[in-house]
Order: C-alpha cells, then structure tokens, then sequence
C-alpha cells in the first residue's frame, strides 16, 4: 500500500467528523450511521476526557465503529492511540503536539495515514518535516469540545499559514458549524472536522447534510 495522495486527501478532509462515546446524546453507533448517510467523508475515533472508556471496552466500542465506516468506505482515524490504530489495522492516526513524536509514529504505521495538530507556522512546517499527510489547524472558534484547547485564532491562522507557503492538506478545527464552515473554507482550508455540531445534534444526519452543502457551496 502506498502513502494516500494529497489530491485524495483533500477530498477526504471535506467534512471530518471525530467522536467518542463522551460526545454523544443519543447511541453512538446510531450518530456515526446517521453521520455517513448525511455524507460526512472522514472519520476520527477520539475518546477522551471524563468519563471515557479505556482497555477491552474501549477496543470493543472502536471495532464496532470501524465496522460501519468499513462497510460505508469511510476512512477510520484513530486519536491519540498509536497501539489501538495498529491492533485495529486502522487506517491512520492523528496525534497532537502532546502525543508521541510525528516522525516515530511515521515509522510506526508504514503508509497509513498520518494527521498531526499543528497551531502556528513552525508546528506545520514540522508536521510536514516528519512526514504528515495533513495537519489539523486550530482551534478556530472557542470550543466546548476539548478541555484544553488553546486561545481560539479565527480564519487568520488558515490565511497565514496558505500565504507562508503552507500547501499540505489542512483541516480546520474548533467551534465549526453550518453557519461559519463557509469563512473557514475561503481561507483555505481543504476541508473542515467537528465534534459537537454532529455528535450533539437533535438530528446528527440533518446536521452532517447541512455541513457537507456548505462545505461544498464554499469549496
Ligand atoms: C486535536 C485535534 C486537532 N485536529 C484534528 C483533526 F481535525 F483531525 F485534524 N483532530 C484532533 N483530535
Ligand atoms: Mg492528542
């Protein structure tokens, strides 16, 4: 297998939803079915914070939601869990600046997908450095979504970072919705990832609908 090509990746960061079982109203299995049939085009395991599941259950919880992305031929990304990723065969990892260092997860997985977190100009050009297929920029907005989440920077960051150069796949991330998914997108981002605007809708397949329109509209 080789490593995905960046036109390929692009298209798969259109609408990137991530969730885990902390993030969810109704049952998760049913928010990742809905979530596909409203065409999210990614998918990343993330399960985290209070409350989240560890060991045996959380390996068991992250198969069964491989299984609906492999039989929907969505891509499914696995957080922070280098160890998990391998032991699922998944189809990439995505790790934060906290997370183990970009260049020995690259050896780890061979050609499998590689996402890095990155939150300035010298974040990125090490992301790329390290061998990243694309890098996760943000947050954007203020978010309810991560405990920890630095100062929210605005589309600038995007701006900034395609004017120094910064051409790798990149995806938005932090505080996205319907209605501000269109500014991210003409600063030029090759797509946009949420939790709470899917995982926490009343309907999460009307939520994903309206996301990937304007994704789309704005693209
Ligand atoms: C902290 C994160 C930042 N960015 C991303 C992604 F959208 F996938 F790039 N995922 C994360 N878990
Ligand atoms: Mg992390």
């Amino acid at each position: 297998m080789a490593r995905i090509a960046s036109e390929v990746m692009r298209e798969r960061l259109k609408v990137y939803f991530i969730m885990g079982s902390t993030n969810c109203k109704k049952q998760p299995l049913e928010v990742l079915t809905e979530a596909i049939d409203g065409g999210i085009t990614l998918f990343q395991f993330r399960e985290k914070g209070s409350g989240a599941l560890v060991g045996e259950q959380k390996y068991e919880f992250a198969r069964q939601l491989q299984n609906i992305c492999k039989k929907r031929g969505i891509p499914f990304i696995v957080n922070d869990d280098v160890e998990l990723a391998l032991a699922l065969d998944a189809d990439g990892v995505h790790i934060g600046q906290d997370d183990e260092d970009a260049r020995i997860v690259r050896e780890k997985i061979g050609d499998k997908i590689l996402g890095v977190s990155a939150h300035n100009l010298k974040e990125a050009q090490a992301a790329i450095a390290a061998g990243a297929d694309y890098i996760g920029v943000g947050p954007i907005y203020p978010t309810k979504s991560k405990e920890d989440a630095k100062k929210a920077q605005g589309p600038e960051i995007i701006r900034f970072l395609r004017g120094q150069g910064v051409d790798i796949p990149l995806v938005a991330i932090g505080g996205i919705t319907a209605e501000n998914a269109g500014e991210v997108m003409n600063a030029g981002a090759d797509g946009v990832s949420v939790i709470s605007a899917i995982a926490s809708a009343a309907s999460p397949f009307l939520a994903a609908k309206q996301l990937v329109q304007t994704v789309f509209n704005n693209d």
